[in-house]
């Protein structure tokens, strides 16, 4: 039996809400909510605790919370008829930042023709088209959403109407059942997709680019197949691009098996819950189609209900050639999900070199971070490593930055244990003194301002980045060495691999 403490603990290391959610720091106030929203009132009572709450086995109250959450806190119109999946937003915000950071990291270089603009595919969006929703309202991305059945499509394109400040961009796009028996296998070039090889696993489920490493025979996989409606493939039209696709896909084999959280009334029809082979099932049809749409979307992304299928469903994305694969926990209150990444994008290097800073960015990843630090505590040792040479810094929790304006004392305080690298700078050769100069290390002569970014990857990986703030200005031999010396502070505090590998 685990101890009290070891419980405690466990629970401490759970990964909470994503910070960027609007409700990690303000979870959802239910007698604000019932004082202002008459029709909200009468499902909030008190709790033994004294606090407000609602029947989560109530569908009517948990639809009811739905509705002014998004209305209150995103300005959105919604509504779904009865029995149809109600969506908790906190939950589903989650995934929306998680995309967010994935784009957001440039690991994988940007295809999408269309700029600045971010364009999604949400695979199944449901009558209550939750993702787009959420993703037009809170980031201004534009979407398809496909489903197959009519209530879906009807109510999608309901709530998409109802909010016209939105509406342009998102279409809701019909899946035809027509050829519901199309098979990978038989598809396109007429070349097998179906896995014959044994691939190897470990338990390192998670860890980007790396093969696995004891024998798991994939074809045990291949009994569950699908033999529903298309998913990608016939769906995305050709020529169209996307920055990534997202799916909260139905997780049961049977109705049964998805039978009734006792806990919870979320709603949910057997086709919004149910298909034949459940998510793996449809999770492999979804990988399948990817191996042939390839750079057609920057990023695939898919939800689990299971972690057990993680372990095949990542071999069998190394199978299929993926150059990248990543995973997050969703975790709120009692409900944990799993996140699945991939692209066959080839990725940006990890690590930009100090000697070939061109650009105004320079960004380093932290991996293997100790459980019990989070980003704020590095953006915060991120503050007091600039703060100490008198650099002025502000520190914004929201945003998960840090604005620095440095002079040239601040930069010679921070790289005085710099100097040992000096030697190997070009621009050294001819310098005799070992006290570090302005010429030799290219110090501006005027401040400069750089905001230092942290971006939330997997669990245990952030990625740092440096970004001069004048527009012209190239990135000095100071700067980059900065951040060589940011690096090796943040690594050696919260990693557990404490050295620093840089590319030759
Ligand atoms: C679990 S629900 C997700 C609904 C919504 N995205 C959400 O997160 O609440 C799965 C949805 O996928 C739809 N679906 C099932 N097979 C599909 C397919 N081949 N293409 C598109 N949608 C499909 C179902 O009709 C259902 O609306």
């Amino acid at each position: 039996m685990p101890s009290n403490n070891n419980r405690k603990r466990k629970k401490r290391e759970r990964p909470t809400i994503h910070p960027k959610n609007k409700y990690s720091d303000n979870p959802p106030d239910f007698a604000l909510l019932a004082s202002l929203y008459p029709s909200f009132q009468p499902y909030v009572f008190y709790s033994r605790n004294g606090r407000p709450t609602i029947d989560w086995t109530d569908f009517n109250a948990t639809r009811e919370l739905t509705r002014v959450l998004l209305l209150h806190d995103h300005g959105l119109k919604w509504w779904i008829p009865d029995g149809q999946l109600c969506p908790t937003v906190p939950n589903r915000s989650n995934y929306i930042h998680w995309i967010e950071d994935l784009l957001l990291s440039e690991i994988i270089p940007k295809t999408n023709a269309s700029g600045d603009n971010v364009r999604g595919f949400d695979i199944g969006t449901g009558a209550n088209c939750i993702y787009p929703l959420l993703g037009a309202s809170l980031l201004g991305w534009s979407f398809v959403g496909s489903d197959i059945t009519d209530v879906a499509l009807e109510w999608a394109e309901r709530n998409v109407k109802d909010n016209p400040h939105i509406s342009e961009l998102i279409e809701i796009r019909k899946v035809e059942r027509g050829n519901d028996t199309l098979s990978v296998e038989n598809s396109h070039d007429g070349k097998s997709h179906c896995c014959e090889s044994k691939l190897d696993l470990t338990e390192n489920v998670g860890i980007e680019g790396k093969p696995f490493s004891s024998s798991y025979d994939l074809r045990a996989g291949v009994n569950k197949s699908y033999y529903g409606p298309p998913v990608l493939l016939g769906v995305v039209k050709d020529g169209e691009k996307f920055d990534f696709c997202m799916c909260n896909p139905p997780f049961f084999e049977t109705i049964e098996e998805a039978g009734l959280n006792p806990k919870t009334s979320c709603g949910g029809t057997p086709e919004e819950m149910v298909c034949p082979g459940g998510e793996m099932a449809f999770i492999t049809r979804i990988i399948e189609d990817s191996s042939i749409l390839k750079h057609t979307f920057r990023w695939y992304t898919t939800m689990l209900g299971r972690k057990l299928n993680l372990k095949f469903l990542i071999s069998k994305l190394w199978e299929v050639g993926v150059t990248i694969v990543k995973t997050t926990e969703f975790v709120q209150g009692q409900t944990c999900r799993w996140g699945l990444a991939w692209s066959f994008v080839p990725p940006a290097r990890k690590i930009i070199s100090p000697h070939v800073a061109e650009k105004n960015n320079l960004s380093f990843m932290l991996e293997g971070i100790e459980r019990q630090y989070s980003a704020i505590n590095v953006l915060e040792s991120i503050k007091s490593f600039f703060c100490t040479s008198g650099a002025s810094c502000n520190l914004n929790t929201s945003l998960f930055t840090v604005d620095i304006t440095a002079s040239n004392d601040h930069y010679k305080a921070i790289l005085k244990s710099e100097e040992p690298h000096c030697d190997r700078a070009a621009s050294c050769e001819d310098v005799q003194d070992t006290s570090i100069t302005s010429s030799c290390l290219n110090l501006p002569k005027d401040k400069l301002c750089f905001r230092i970014s942290v971006f939330q990857q997997t669990p245990g990986t952030l990625l740092v980045r440096g970004s001069l703030k004048q527009a012209d200005s190239k990135i000095s031999g100071a700067f980059s060495l900065i951040l060589k010396r940011l690096e090796e502070v943040l690594r050696h505090k919260f990693c557990r691999e404490k050295t620093t590998v840089y590319p030759s």
